[in-house]
């Protein structure tokens, strides 16, 4: 009863709602709880499960002396749930089939014996691994010192989910906390455990067995119906209303912020008074702290090498984003407005990808983070409604708008506007008044602020022009580079990394975006133009072995088949590149000329389980170049001595062969 004074009123409303917040963990009364569960458990019960009989002389002497001793304890118990569930509507349905009825209560009471003594017999076996847990819901700290001292890990979990630091935290036994954490258990570690029947239903066992087990290896105090899922020590501490125990977590790095799968932090079950006023004191610390922390992570690994892991080349794009999202996190910017950048150039060059990369670094892997718009789907005036949602009394109000349904989810999103030369005017300005005043109000005329959100919009306006211009710089970088090959290796290199100029942006784009989206204003409101330029030849050769690592792993995980390639195939399939499909074009090259090969032979049963396979560049000695003939790649089988021989891939179905015929 204490306990469930602690509950939040707003979330004592939520009682007949089907998942539970922990918050109704605590059990009202043992009468309301058993009857609640009896009824449960009857209607999650398997019709497999009901045919087992157990005579009700079960074989004491198999059982271990404590589950023997828990059985008996809990058959009686079992007694009195049977009894009351006799008075709801389930069991008097049964009863009133006669015979069958009374055959079927057999089963039931078989059911039950069946599934304690499975429980049994599986507590033998699991009890070895299960001292530490057993040693912490003891209380029993000399034990916990000994068993940790002899290697144990300070963060095991029960086998249903919940780690040693719960059990202590739950059952208030500082000494068990303060052991357990100075040995490193892990304060921010999640309870696997949902309820007695989400837990029953995902580990295929019986919901008896794991009733029993929370029960009686974790705490008798919390509801069955409950979710617990992601529950941390901290939040038992705090539905335990312990005080001592929160300050010890607290103090070892438990992060009071982190919510429990149904989004609550522990403060929400929270008494009011000194529990209350410690959990926010420590929220603000923490937040302070994560600030530092992440100021520090950053420092250490700048956002520049975090997005180059995963995208090759476009450097100068690269650059110019990771500066101004490092002047918005260290608070060099105007508040007042979003952040809005305009990515052009052409396709398959990684535009789409870096608003990807930027929305995964900013949310981590949170989906809501990244939100984006295909704005050729808005090219008519009518289809603004479809942006923004329609006003009252017109068609789709109740929908709302595509972009203010998930803005509202999320409002400081990494927004994505695809394409937004394909956008009608009309969309374009609300797009204006949006990146002005870093709100938008929808259909509904509910206003959402969205200053934090950081607008990207992408465009293949001008991408020729940016394309052949880079081209053009490239090629004379190389050139002088050849000219001082012979003085300065590193010149050489230098070569391909080349600077759109100033003069070429005021003079030849900007007047293309000028007559394009004929508004100064809004081109006014971009923070940052970034450029993507084509591929030079070292990026495409990073793309052919990025693709074909992709490719080999599938290979290993999928057939263990082991694929082995030189550098004269990454030349070779570097020349599929074509500059108005980017790195698309790479990607179809080796799926053609190379999945392909492998689909067929692992089809005509070529490629024996876990062999090495190696790629070959076929037709390329300095005769064949010389006459011309096309090279095609080959796939070789690597046998034991390491020699390779060629494998023989039927026609037809070569694919090389049916992709040079043509
Ligand atoms: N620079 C790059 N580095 C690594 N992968 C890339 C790069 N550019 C493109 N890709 C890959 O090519 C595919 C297409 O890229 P992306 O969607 O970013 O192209 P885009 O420039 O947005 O083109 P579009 O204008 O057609 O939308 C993606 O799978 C992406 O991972």
């Amino acid at each position: 009863m204490m306990l469930l004074s602690s509950v939040p009123k707003r979330l004592l409303l939520t009682r007949r709602s089907r998942s539970l917040s922990p918050c109704r963990a605590l059990r009202t009364s043992p009468g309301e709880a058993s009857r609640c569960c009896t009824r449960e458990l009857e209607m999650t019960r398997s019709p497999t499960t009901a045919t087992v009989t157990v005579t009700p002389q079960v074989q004491y002497h198999q059982l271990a002396n404590r589950w023997r001793v828990s059985l008996e304890n809990r058959r009686s118990s079992w007694a009195a749930l049977a009894s009351v569930g006799r008075t709801n509507k389930y069991w008097e349905e049964e009863e009133g089939g006669g015979s069958r009825a009374r055959g079927r209560a057999a089963a039931t009471a078989g059911a039950l014996s069946a599934a304690a003594v499975a429980l049994c017999l599986k507590k033998d076996d699991d009890s070895k691994g299960e001292a530490l847990l057993n040693a912490a819901r003891s209380n029993n700290t000399q034990e916990v010192q000994r068993l940790l001292a002899a290697g144990m890990d300070p963060n095991s979990r029960h086998r249903l989910g919940w780690t040693v630091l719960m059990v202590a935290s739950m059952n208030r036994h500082h000494n068990v906390v303060k052991v357990l954490l100075e040995s490193g258990a892990d304060p921010n570690l999640g309870d696997e455990f949902s309820s007695v029947y989400g837990t029953a239903r995902d580990k295929g066992i019986h919901s008896l067995e794991v009733l029993v087990s929370r029960e009686d290896e974790f705490s008798s105090r919390l509801s069955s119906r409950a979710s617990f899922r992601g529950c941390t020590p901290l939040h038992y501490a705090v539905l335990a209303d312990d005080l001592r125990t929160v300050r010890m977590l607290l103090e070892a790095g438990a992060n009071p912020l982190q919510t429990n799968e149904l989004g609550h932090t522990p403060l929400a079950y929270a008494k009011e008074g000194e529990m209350h006023t410690v959990l926010k004191e420590w929220e603000g610390e923490f937040v302070e702290k994560q600030q530092k922390r992440e100021a520090e992570e950053r420092r250490r690994f700048p956002l520049e090498r975090r997005l180059k892991e995963h995208i090759i080349g476009q450097e100068g794009a690269i650059n110019t984003v990771a500066s101004a999202i490092r002047r918005k996190e260290n608070g060099w910017y105007d508040e007042e407005h979003p952040l809005v950048f305009l990515f052009l150039g052409s396709s398959g060059i990684g535009k789409t990808e870096l608003a990807k990369q930027v929305a995964r670094y900013m949310h981590k892997d949170v989906k809501k983070g990244f939100i984006r718009m295909d704005m050729s789907e808005f090219q008519e005036k009518h289809e603004v409604a479809k942006f923004i949602g329609s006003p009252p009394g017109y068609v789709g109000h109740e929908e709302g708008g595509q972009l203010t349904k998930q803005l509202k989810q999320c409002p400081n999103a990494v927004v994505l506007f695809d394409e937004v030369d394909k956008a009608h005017p009309d969309v374009l300005t609300i797009m204006l008044q949006l990146f002005d005043e870093g709100r938008l109000t929808d259909g509904k005329g509910k206003t959402i602020e969205c200053k934090d959100a950081i607008f990207i919009m992408t465009s293949n306006v001008a991408s020729d022009d940016i394309a052949h211009h880079a081209l053009q710089l490239r090629q004379e970088a190389q050139e002088q580079s050849r000219r001082r090959l012979a003085e300065n290796l590193d010149d050489v290199q230098q070569s391909e990394k080349i600077t759109i100029s100033k003069q070429f942006k005021e003079e030849v784009i900007r007047p293309i975006l000028k007559a394009h989206f004929r508004r100064d204003e809004f081109l006014g409101r971009i923070n940052e133009i970034v450029y993507f330029l084509p591929f030079c030849h070292s990026e495409l050769i990073q793309l052919v072995s990025k693709e074909l690592s992709y490719w080999a792993k599938k290979a290993k995980q999928r057939h263990n088949i082991t694929l082995l390639w030189e550098r004269p195939v990454l030349e070779l399939l570097a020349r599929g590149y074509n500059i108005h499909y980017g790195a698309r074009s790479i990607k179809h090259e080796v799926e053609r000329r190379v999945v392909n090969q492998l689909a067929a032979a692992y089809e005509q049963e070529l490629l024996p389980k876990g062999c090495t396979l190696r790629l070959t560049v076929d037709g390329e000695t300095e005769e064949e170049k010389e006459g011309g003939a096309a090279p095609s790649l080959r796939l070789e089988l690597v046998g034991e001595d390491s020699k390779s021989r060629k494998l023989d891939i039927r026609p037809p179905l070569n694919p090389e062969e049916v992709a040079f015929a043509h």
